[in-house]
């Protein structure tokens, strides 16, 4: 892929939830991002600030999707009044309006809201595929739609989303990384995962031949997923990084640019009014993106259907020994692995090693990701854990989930790895 460069995606006409600087909200969420990165207490003591900064927003709808958290409040009543000495059932009508709603059940269940009332935050603007992974985990969900993956997770934390779901590793282009820092940097829990087939075609605005394309522009994972059949196809371009598919769409189409295509899904041309120049672009028939649900609260593990399991864990002395330690707490359970990932940990970035090691040599400490195919509730998993547990200095299990068991075939889309919804 050539190098690219990030452009700054327009507010067009998908209303999104968005990071704002300061003082620049116009009734999208403002969040701070520094104050979410951190050890456990900054983040509870941060989620207390922007649980305040939605609750300072008042209990209007946050680009037109109502927030549960603010409910309006009843005015108080001054001290001793008239209304401390009647009895509520003797009250009716306009007096009623005025006073406590008392909690049900239902107010104080963590389980999610069901059906149409299900809100699912995905990342990009609609005809996104994110957008299509969201209906597939939760069919008839009210979509919302979020400009970067980081309020995807904050809304979900602020009880503007019920759920998140977000990309979190493509079968052409690898692991989406950011996804997979910010699993580590908020206190969310993967509740399901869903694979979604990646269908790419070519969009440019109507009458336009690829002949007078010079540039073409998309998420960066959809410009890896195409980049040798682009190639393939003579076009004389550049490629340039846009946040999702779908916006690059929207943005060609709102800015009438003649000379550039988007990759993206026939759903994003419908919407935006573009052409299909090419269809089926991507480089692999079965290019397939996986998904993971993300909700506030984990579900309970079970064993009567294939669950999967995600942890991360890391040491601070024995770097990567411990990974072997780790893998062996595994195999000697017969637990299959399907995922390994390593990112570096943020607050250790380079070690020079100190003069007993004689050397001059940095390395980087990591932070692992795991996922294996074994529920918690399985002892054998449970014991697992326990031996990890004794290597590492940390480990947190991210989720235990049923698995996407879809079959891979190219177009397919029926099944819903998920017992939360
Ligand atoms: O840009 C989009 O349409 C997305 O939903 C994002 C995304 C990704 O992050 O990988 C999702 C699926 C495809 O792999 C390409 C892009």
């Amino acid at each position: 892929m050539a190098a690219a460069s990030l452009i700054k995606a327009p507010i067009g006409q998908n209303p999104r939830l968005a990071c704002q600087a300061p003082g620049r909200s116009r009734g999208s969420v403002r969040c701070s991002l520094s104050s979410v990165v951190g050890g456990r207490s900054e983040w509870l003591s941060s989620c207390a600030v922007l649980s305040s900064k939605v609750a300072a927003l008042g209990p209007h709808s946050v680009n037109g999707h109502a927030s549960p958290a603010p409910a309006p409040s009843p005015a108080p009543a001054p001290e001793g009044t008239v209304l401390d000495l009647i009895p509520v059932s003797s009250l009716t009508g306009g007096a009623k309006k005025n006073l406590p709603v008392p909690l049900r059940i239902a107010d104080l269940s963590p389980a999610p809201m069901h059906g149409s009332e299900l809100r699912v935050a995905y990342q990009g603007v609609p005809g996104a595929y994110s957008e299509k992974a969201a209906g597939k985990a939760y069919p008839a969900c009210d979509a919302i739609p979020c400009d970067q993956f980081e309020v995807a997770f904050q809304a979900v934390e602020l009880w503007i989303a019920d759920r998140a779901v977000l990309p979190v590793e493509n079968s052409l282009g690898g692991s989406i990384h950011r996804n997979y820092d910010l699993l580590l940097r908020h206190r969310l829990h993967i509740v399901g995962e869903v694979q979604l087939p990646v269908h790419h075609c070519l969009l440019a605005l109507p009458g336009v031949r690829k002949e007078s394309i010079t540039r073409v522009i998309s998420h960066p994972q959809a410009l890896a997923q195409c980049e040798h059949t682009i190639t393939r196809m003579g076009l004389n371009v550049v490629r340039e990084a846009f946040d999702d598919t779908a916006g690059a769409a929207e943005y060609i189409a709102t800015n009438g640019l003649r000379d550039t295509a988007a990759i993206a899904s026939s759903r994003a041309a419908e919407l935006y009014g573009m052409e299909v120049l090419a269809d089926g672009i991507q480089d692999d028939s079965g290019n397939v993106t996986r998904f993971v649900m993300l909700a506030r609260e984990p579900i309970v593990p079970r064993t009567d259907r294939p669950f999967k399991t995600s942890i991360v864990f890391a040491h601070d002395k024995e770097g990567t020994s411990v990974l072997f330690k780790v893998l062996s707490a595994f195999a000697f359970r017969d637990i299959s692995l399907t995922k390994i990932e390593s990112r570096p940990h943020r607050h250790r970035p380079i070690r020079l090693v100190d003069d007993a090691n004689r050397g001059t040599a940095k390395h980087f400490e990591y932070m692992f990701y795991i996922d294996f195919q074994a529920s918690l509730a399985e002892p054998r998993a449970q014991n697992a854990l326990a031996e990890v547990q004794e290597f590492t200095s940390f480990l947190r299990v991210l989720g235990s989930y049923p698995m996407d068991m879809t079959p891979m075939t190219a177009g397919s889309s029926s099944t819903v790895a998920s017992s939360d919804s």
